[in-house]
């Protein structure tokens, strides 16, 4: 807590000239293989629910900005998709992504989770980094909540082999373990910057792309193993209903799309009778609801976009 002093003086505002609290302001990235906590610790960090996170592996799909706003500084978090071999259309645009957003950064933190072995994906996206040399480099080691003390210094050690990182952090998100140790790290790699955004943005995502994210991510729930990667949503319209009495705010009807690539998963979206797409809605609903804070009519209309991840055109539509 050796930051408490330029804290306060930050708060009081225009007080003693002498004592000029540096404030850093600077963007990190989290990369790692999928499903190892970036986006829960991206949550965890800010403190509100922006990136997606689900126990199926790459469902994160676009770079998101969640912002830690602190009395010393600023922590911009651009959140990627994770660098992996490309397949189709997709996979080589979501690496490009990931190329142009590390070669922005101040940051990048490598995470490996602490309930697994270093392997051959780690140490593949670890020499990876090499291509960004102007980026600070710190290794965390996630999901500490799921391994032995020993374990943990096992891990602790093969990360720190990997490369010199500027620092090792053991962290976990769900029991917040350390988190404040993380962006005490983070802050410090920082360049001194005044603030890039103002207090209220925890995000500079589009709203519509916010919520398109909610349904995916509320479809994905309980999906089997193919569909991930072939699922994308879209808003397509909002419309204010009037409110029912006077002086309360109306109902916001929200229409949207889920797309799929086959018939046969539009079937499995959809369900017996749409009992499962009424689930997927019904939850959504509740997500998009609690980031707007307000009543939402949630519209979901399930596409069949044929091969939408080979497809430039499709692809260009869905936002990628
Ligand atoms: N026990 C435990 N589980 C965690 C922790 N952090 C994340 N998880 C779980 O690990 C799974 C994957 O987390 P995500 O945050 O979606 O992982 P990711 O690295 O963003 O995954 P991709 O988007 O696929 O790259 C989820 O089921 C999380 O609940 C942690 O600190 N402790």
């Amino acid at each position: 807590m050796t930051e408490q002093t330029g804290a306060e003086d930050a708060g009081a505002g225009a007080g003693s000239e002498s004592v000029e609290p540096e404030f850093r302001a600077g963007f990190v990235s989290f990369v790692g293989r999928p499903n190892v906590g970036k986006s829960t610790l991206t949550n965890a960090l800010v403190g509100e629910k922006i990136a997606i996170t689900s126990p199926k592996p790459q469902t994160t799909r676009r770079a998101i900005r969640g912002i830690v706003h602190r009395p010393d500084g600023q922590l911009i978090i651009v959140d990627t998709p994770g660098i992996h071999r490309p397949r189709t259309l997709l996979g080589e645009r979501l690496n490009a992504l990931v190329e142009a957003t590390l070669g922005d950064v101040d940051v990048i933190g490598f995470c490996a989770p602490a309930n697994e072995k270093i392997g051959p994906g780690d140490r593949f996206i670890n020499e990876r980094l090499d291509d960004f040399p102007r980026a600070k480099k710190i290794a965390i080691l996630t999901k500490v909540d799921e391994a032995s003390q020993s374990e943990i210094i096992e891990q602790l050690t093969l990360l720190g082999a990997l490369r010199e990182w500027d620092a090792v952090v053991p962290i976990s998100a769900v029991t917040a373990e350390q988190l404040d140790v993380l962006a005490d790290v983070l802050l410090g790699l920082m360049p001194e910057s005044p603030p890039l955004y103002d207090d209220e943005t925890t995000t500079d995502e589009r709203e519509d792309d916010r919520i398109a994210e909610l349904i995916r991510e509320a479809a994905l729930e309980g999906a089997r193993e193919e569909l991930p990667h072939s699922l994308a949503a879209t808003v397509d319209d909002r419309e204010e209903r009037e409110p029912e009495r006077e002086g309360e705010p109306g109902l916001l009807e929200i229409y949207a799309s889920i797309y799929v690539e086959r018939d046969s998963q539009k079937g499995i979206v959809i369900g017996k009778g749409g009992s499962r797409l009424r689930d997927v809605g019904e939850r959504a609903r509740r997500e998009i609801e609690a980031l707007l804070g307000r009543r939402v009519y949630l519209s979901l209309r399930v596409k069949v976009a044929k091969e939408w991840q080979r497809d430039p055109k499709a692809l260009g539509r869905l936002g990628f």
